[in-house]
């Protein structure tokens, strides 16, 4: 008995090697091996790399980088060392699904540039919507983005916009101030949402929007869960929400619809009114579907990563007091021009320099979409190497942000550096092509209007300089950035 317990025992742990090897070699023989095998004798190659043990691919290193020891650029670096730069492309097997990396700013500029071969395959339709902007494609996509460029990104829009946040955004700053001590984060994403509540379907600030927030807190959870449509997990209760946001838009806009239809004039002047009332050279309109599914989708585009923007300038400002000598220098000038409690206009903001160099180094630094996904739907040739239909192509944004060779100390908070053009290509925090980002403009302007009034009226100190910084869903200190803050 006891002879045949110690003869399993040896053979398991003999086999455990063979078990491990087997496992470590899985998907390169299952994914790559076919691709390779198809392109023998013809020059092509797959993209270097390693794809990982079985469904979890390369998931243990990733998260070893952006969790456990911290240092997400390594990842990629790792990578560059072990098999060197090539045409800026690496196989592997990230989220579930066989991935062309692509961390060189020439790649991205490449995917951007071929809409057909490669498609937006994340965030889930069924949470976005299936004829919101991200979901759609070729002319669709193309007809969509002008009513979206209409409603939101002409002067007239931006003007109204700027008029439209400031109120909040000074009143929230007051509080502030009052209190003394903030969770930025935490605030910054209330008076983020009450914005968006009242630009997309003027909505005021109180219950209701609260309740909404609420919604979209879990719609936001479920774009980043497995898609598993179970009762308890993260995507199914993103789903309920979605139906509920969609509820309480559909009702707004069935009651603007029927003042239409009574002759009566609108009173509001927001992205959904925009939307409804946009047409095209045909004098075509949006169908009811497409407003409210673009309104969740804009909601979902705007609310975190505006949030998270005006967090990271508040926190690397606290960290550097000569930028933030240099911005309230140029801001407290332009406020000598306005009377007590006037707000400045969109027009002002482009004139305010420094402050726009501060938005988009903050940008640059915040690495608020560290990557984007597409789906790759038919065999593609890139410098000779192949990118292999049905895989994702990640283009890894970050590391063009963090990498020495575009941005020289690339971890300094150095609004200077955008006094000389930048290499090529290599800031791309909106992503870019056809498909970059549609509130870019919006995201820009609160948050310069934000540096204005913060940066004018009060100073503020990080309470927890030194708190660690977790990446993953977002990068972010752990704190959620606690400052002490007064009036000036
Ligand atoms: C700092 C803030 C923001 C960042 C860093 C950001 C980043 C991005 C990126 C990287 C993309 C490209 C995604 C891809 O190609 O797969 C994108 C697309 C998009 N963003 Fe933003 N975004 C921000 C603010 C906003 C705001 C305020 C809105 C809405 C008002 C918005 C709405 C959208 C939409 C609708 C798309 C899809 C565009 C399309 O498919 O044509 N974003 N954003």
């Amino acid at each position: 008995m006891e002879v045949t317990v110690a003869m399993a025992v040896g053979v398991l742990v003999g086999a455990l090697p063979v078990v491990g090897l087997v496992a470590w070699w899985w998907n390169e023989v299952w994914y790559a091996l076919p691709v390779k095998f198809k392109l023998s004798g013809t020059g092509i190659r797959l993209p270097a790399g390693h794809m990982g043990f079985p469904f979890l691919g390369e998931m243990l290193t990733f998260l070893w980088y952006f969790k456990v020891v911290k240092r997400p650029d390594d990842f990629i670096n790792s990578k560059r060392r072990k098999y060197g730069d090539g045409a800026g492309l690496f196989r592997s097997h990230l989220f579930g699904r066989p991935t062309i990396i692509a961390f060189a700013p020439a790649v991205s500029k490449y995917v951007y540039q071929q809409d057909d071969e490669f498609i937006v395959g994340w965030p889930s339709v069924e949470l976005l919507g299936p004829t919101s902007l991200v979901a759609v494609h070729g002319p669709s996509h193309t007809r969509l983005r002008s009513f979206l460029t209409n409603a939101i990104n002409r002067p007239d829009a931006l003007r109204r916009i700027a008029s439209l946040v400031q109120p909040n955004i000074v009143a929230e700053l007051q509080s502030w101030a009052q209190t003394g001590r903030v969770n930025v984060y935490k605030q910054v994403k209330k008076v983020t949402f009450e914005n968006i509540g009242r630009l997309f379907a003027s909505l005021e600030p109180g219950p209701e929007v609260d309740a909404i927030e609420i919604l979209f807190k879990g719609i936001v959870k479920g774009v980043r869960a497995q898609p598993l449509k179970i009762p308890g997990t993260a995507y199914h209760h993103a789903l309920q929400c979605r139906k509920k946001a969609m509820d309480v838009f559909r009702k707004e806009l069935e009651k603007r619809k029927k003042m239409e239809l009574d002759g009566l004039e609108s009173k509001t002047d927001d992205l959904m009114d925009g939307l409804m009332r946009s047409q095209d050279e045909q004098g075509n309109r949006l169908s009811e579907q497409e407003v409210l599914d673009n309104i969740v989708n804009h909601v979902i585009g705007g609310y975190e990563s505006t949030s998270l923007s005006i967090m990271w300038s508040i926190y690397y400002l606290a960290l550097y007091p000569d930028v933030l000598k240099k911005l309230r220098e140029e801001n407290a000038t332009l406020r000598k021009n306005k009377a007590a409690g006037e707000f400045i206009t969109s027009d002002d903001i482009s004139h305010l320099k420094y402050t726009k160099k501060v938005v988009e180094e903050t940008m640059r630094m915040a690495n608020i979409a560290a990557f984007i996904f597409r789906l790759v739907t038919k065999d593609v040739e890139y410098k000779g190497y192949r990118i292999p239909k049905n895989w994702n192509v990640a283009l890894w944004l970050r590391y063009s942000h963090t990498n020495p060779e575009n941005f020289q100390d690339p971890m300094c908070f150095n609004p200077d550096r955008w006094n000389v053009p930048i290499t090529p290509g290599a800031y791309q925090v909106f992503g870019g092509g056809s498909r970059i980002c549609a509130g870019n403009m919006l995201a820009r302007i609160q948050i310069a209007i934000f540096l204005h009034h913060l940066s004018t009226g009060y100073k503020w100190e990080l309470l927890n300089p030194n708190a660690p910084m977790i990446y993953l869903s977002h990068q972010i200190p752990t704190d959620g950035v606690e400052i002490s803050i007064a009036a000036l």
